[in-house]
């Protein structure tokens, strides 16, 4: 775990950089630091390796403070990846990636045994690489060298400042793949620089909004974008950008709490009766009455009623079971969407993790949450 605690960073004496900033990183957390340029996001992560001293307050890594650390260990325990990933032009890719194995003194065939399976986790095969010079690399590929290189002696915490915001989009999106593929197979603590918010959203398990050196939001990218702390970070990430990237809307965040429901053994009379009262033509059945704790079992829309016509049957013969269209509340937006274009009604079951009923989808709430996040229709365009 990285702790920062009340750290403050001036440069002249004056000017406040990083203003009592606190942070706190878990571990196997991947954490974006986003702001404006010059608010202070690459002093703040280099002061996590102390290339940058913190003028007041205090940083720990696993509990351990950072000053009271070897300050050569501390670096070498820390991957750092920069956006000019400065290899050593002279060195081929192996000694490279073998410079911080070297200082700690590995042997040699441990060196590049280690540096063989870095390159093949990069995707780039060793037996060529290993040998080859920087400047016979691409962009994309020296990036990747860089990462190689940070993960040499296997370090639970990296550091990357803007890594990827030198590279072409498409080689630039395919190294975040790999990023996050590395990531869930690896674990580690990554604390990652970039002012691109998209970069961001896609990456971070946590993001901290940073604004004139303090942090403004630390939260996940879904809270950030359906709960901005203020107008700065709203305008920010943009009022719009939820609706493109529907992924990142669940059901429960669509759901309306309140919506007609009858329970199984509910006639058509008390059904129609309920309808009416709620304005709609579509009722979940539910597997008994009461508020509490019940399990959504069907559909019943007015339709359905009236084709049975049967005046002494219950919901149970007349609805349609929900087995095959029942919606966990943490699907998301684009699933949902799915699911409601094979089913011919208007109201859908939304169940939480024990399968019991929180919510339903209905047209009206996905109209009301496209009113919500799109700002064309909040201007009154519609
Ligand atoms: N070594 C230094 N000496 C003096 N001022 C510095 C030094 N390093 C950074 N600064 C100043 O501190 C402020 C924050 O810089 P920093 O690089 O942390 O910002 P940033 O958020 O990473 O910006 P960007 O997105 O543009 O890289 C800037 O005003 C910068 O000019």
């Amino acid at each position: 775990m990285i702790e920062l605690k009340n750290v403050t960073k001036s440069f002249d004496g004056k000017n406040k950089v990083v203003s009592n900033l606190n942070l706190k990183i878990e571990k196997g957390e991947f954490v974006v630091l986003i702001g404006e340029s010059g608010c202070g996001k690459t002093t703040t992560m280099k002061m996590i390796n102390l290339l940058e001293k913190p003028t007041k307050g205090e940083i720990f890594i696993d509990g351990e403070n950072v000053k009271s650390q070897d300050l050569m260990e501390l670096r070498r325990n820390i991957g750092y990846v920069i956006q000019k990933v400065g290899l050593f032009p002279h060195m081929t890719i192996g000694e490279n990636i073998e410079l911080v194995p070297t200082l700690k003194k590995w042997s040699k065939e441990e060196k590049k045994a280690r540096t063989f399976e870095l390159l093949e986790l990069m995707d780039l095969p060793a037996e060529d690489f290993y040998y080859r010079y920087p400047n016979e690399l691409s962009g994309g590929q020296q990036q990747r060298i860089g990462i190689a290189r940070a993960l040499a002696v296997n370090p639970e915490i990296i550091l990357m400042d803007e890594p990827f915001s030198a590279l072409d989009p498409i080689t630039r999106e395919k190294l975040q793949d790999e990023m996050m593929n590395l990531q869930d197979e690896l674990g580690k603590t990554i604390v990652f620089v970039t002012h691109d918010m998209d970069e961001a959203l896609k990456l971070a398990d946590k993001i901290a909004v940073i604004k004139d050196g303090e942090v403004i939001q630390f939260d996940t990218p879904e809270e950030i974008l359906k709960n901005p702390a203020n107008h700065f970070v709203e305008y920010f990430f943009g009022k719009d950008r939820m609706w493109k990237t529907p992924e990142m809307l669940l059901a429960k965040d669509i759901m309306k709490k309140k919506f007609g429901k009858i329970g199984v053994k509910g006639s058509p009379a008390r059904a129609i009766e309920i309808m009416k009262e709620r304005e709609t033509n579509t009722l979940i059945v539910v597997d008994r009455e009461g508020e509490k704790k019940q399990k959504p079992v069907g559909v019943v829309t007015r339709n359905m009623i009236m084709k049975n016509n049967g005046h002494s049957m219950k919901m149970k013969e007349i609805m349609a079971s929900s087995e095959d269209f029942i919606i966990d509340e943490n699907t998301n937006m684009v699933e949902v969407l799915n699911i409601m274009s094979k089913i011919n009604f208007r109201s859908i079951p939304i169940v939480n993790k024990d399968k019991l009923l929180v919510g339903a989808i209905t047209p009206i709430s996905l109209l009301n949450i496209i009113t919500e996040i799109s700002p064309s229709i909040e201007g009154g365009e519609l």
